[in-house]
């Protein structure tokens, strides 16, 4: 097997690991590899063929554009003149259905959802202002006593936030998703790619140190196929080994990998990864986001200019709730799509394309009748089943502070952490995992050059109980002595409620 030894090694060729090799790049550090376990470049950013025609199946939009700062996904897609269409929200309320059909326009409960929009941010700053404890989005929904509940509401509702966080209101953290620096400091519009070269174009720019002469992405430090399962630290450095068997030692290492890897056993960490770095992983949500694409015979869904989303408003919450057509991005190609999220993503990845497809048929006929053709092809991407990737975006959860990010972010001796999950102010989007890929590889390069190396926890101090709990064994005499007072506590309570039962029905 092979034993390679360089400077540093990136596990991931996504937007941070490609963005991290660059700049390590500009600051002089070329002796490194990239580790990639699939066959290509770009991760969570991919197209497929689809009934001729190329889609996403993972990132689609540029978020964030047109505001105060420059978007760098901005930037790069004009660099590659990536087709773009500005996506158009604004008339959702004419055009949503139920199961009896088409509803008129709900404009009372858009103008809710909207004003409710407004009042949750401004919840949000008060409490940031103030110091306060974070609460979730539904927390704020209640305040405001507009809790959605009708099925449109839901709808709604569903799409102001499941549709940008993959998750419900219920498990969203007010203060870290509201307002969203994404569109504070970029701007409100986001952009749809539709390019046949696919939206993974915006990362050529970014990866012209791996290009060859012709132009194309090929450089004998890109490994790709190589799965790594073991990645070993310490303040000598890192050995990180893979499926086949090869082993790269290097001074650092960069790791990009998904939070929801992470959170997966196919990396073995040694020595394991300190508990406040678990606590910090396994504290953040990887979500599921899934755009099944449908290809129809002939057109039965309006195509008259703002009506590219439409909503179902079922009676179950986040049931083939936001549906898109393609006129605009392909015209002709009778291509519409429709978004599920979180427990139906997974309950979709688990049940056949056809049980999927015809649950699909059912809805499509409530909204438009009975006589709709039958689609011609589906595609339904299963980003929570694939083991490189377990998931497709993080959300910020209720109950986790900036300090426990931190810990989510903190290298450990010579090991990294960068990714979109890293990123304290982007954390879900494209422009985020750039942006972590530049910062990891800064520091390293700092730790490298300059011998200034960070490492570990902000409040590991303060976690040592946290860690006696994990590092004891739970059979350990003085947590078993615990456990069994805690035991004998509730035995006596349980004991006093019998007797009082007893006495009384004597
Ligand atoms: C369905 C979907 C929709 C999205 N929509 C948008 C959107 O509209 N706009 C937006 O900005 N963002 C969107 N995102 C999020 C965006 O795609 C990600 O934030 C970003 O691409 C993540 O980049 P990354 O480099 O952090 O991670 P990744 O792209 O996941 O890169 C990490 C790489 O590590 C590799 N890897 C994993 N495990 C191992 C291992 N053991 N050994 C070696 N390599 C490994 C993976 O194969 C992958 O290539 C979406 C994502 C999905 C999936």
């Amino acid at each position: 097997a092979e034993d390679v030894n360089v400077d540093v090694i990136i596990i991931g060729a996504g937007m941070a690991g490609i963005a991290a090799g660059r700049t390590l790049t500009e600051m002089g550090i070329t002796n490194f590899v990239i580790l990639e376990a699939t066959d290509r470049v770009g991760g969570r950013i991919r197209n497929t063929d689809f009934a001729g025609m190329k889609v996403e199946m993972g990132a689609n939009w540029v978020e964030g554009v047109n505001g105060k700062e420059l978007n760098p996904v901005w930037d790069l897609a004009k660099q590659v003149n990536l087709r773009t269409i500005l996506t158009d929200t604004s008339n959702l309320s004419s055009n949503v259905y139920d199961a009896s059909g088409a509803l008129p326009p709900q404009i009372q409960a858009q103008a809710m959802a909207t004003a409710q929009n407004e009042y949750v941010n401004s919840l949000s700053a008060t409490l940031t202002a103030n110091n306060d404890d974070d609460v979730s989005v539904l927390t704020a929904q209640r305040l405001f006593g507009s809790v959605a509940s009708t099925p449109v509401e839901m709808a709604l509702d569903y799409q102001l936030y499941d549709g940008e966080f993959a998750e419900p209101p219920r498990v969203t953290s007010l203060k870290n998703t509201q307002p969203l620096p994404t569109f504070e400091n970029f701007g409100e519009d986001s952009y749809f790619a539709a390019d046949p070269r696919g939206f993974a174009t915006i990362i050529q720019p970014v990866a012209s140190y791996l290009k060859n002469t012709n132009g194309t992405i090929e450089d004998p430090r890109l490994m790709l196929n190589k799965v790594v399962n073991k990645i070993a630290y310490g303040d000598w450095g890192v050995s990180v080994s893979t499926e086949d068997g090869a082993t790269y030692t290097a001074k650092a290492a960069i790791a990009t990998v998904s939070l929801g890897v992470l959170q997966s056993k196919l990396i073995n960490f040694e020595p394991d990864l300190p508990f406040w770095k678990l606590e910090a992983i396994f504290e953040f949500n990887m979500a599921i986001y899934t755009k099944i694409f449908l290809k129809f015979p002939s057109k039965f869904w309006r195509t008259d200019p703002g009506t590219e989303f439409f909503l179902y408003a079922d009676d179950s919450r986040g049931y083939y709730p936001v549906w898109q057509h393609l006129e605009r991005e392909f015209p002709g190609s009778n291509i519409i799509f429709v978004t599920v999220t979180d427990d139906e993503s997974r309950r979709i990845e688990q049940q056949s394309d056809n049980q999927t497809l015809s649950e699909i048929m059912d809805v499509l006929r409530k909204m438009y009748g009975p006589t709709i053709p039958m689609a011609e092809e589906i595609l339904i991407p299963r980003w929570w089943s694939n083991r490189f990737f377990k998931g497709t975006f993080s959300n910020w959860p209720i109950g986790v502070t900036s300090r426990e990010f931190a810990e989510l972010q903190a290298p450990i001796d010579r090991l990294y952490f960068a990714g979109e999950h890293t990123s304290a102010d982007y954390n879900g989007y494209i422009h985020g995992a750039y942006f972590t890929g530049i910062d990891a590889a800064k520091s390293v390069a700092t730790c490298l050059k300059q011998g200034q190396c960070v490492s570990g926890s902000t409040k590991q101090k303060n976690k040592t109980k946290g860690k006696k709990l994990m590092e004891a064994s739970v059979c350990a005499a003085p947590i078993k002595e615990e456990l069994d007072a805690q035991r004998q506590h509730w035995v006596k309570k349980v004991k006093l409620v019998e007797e009082a039962l007893a006495a009384k029905c004597a």
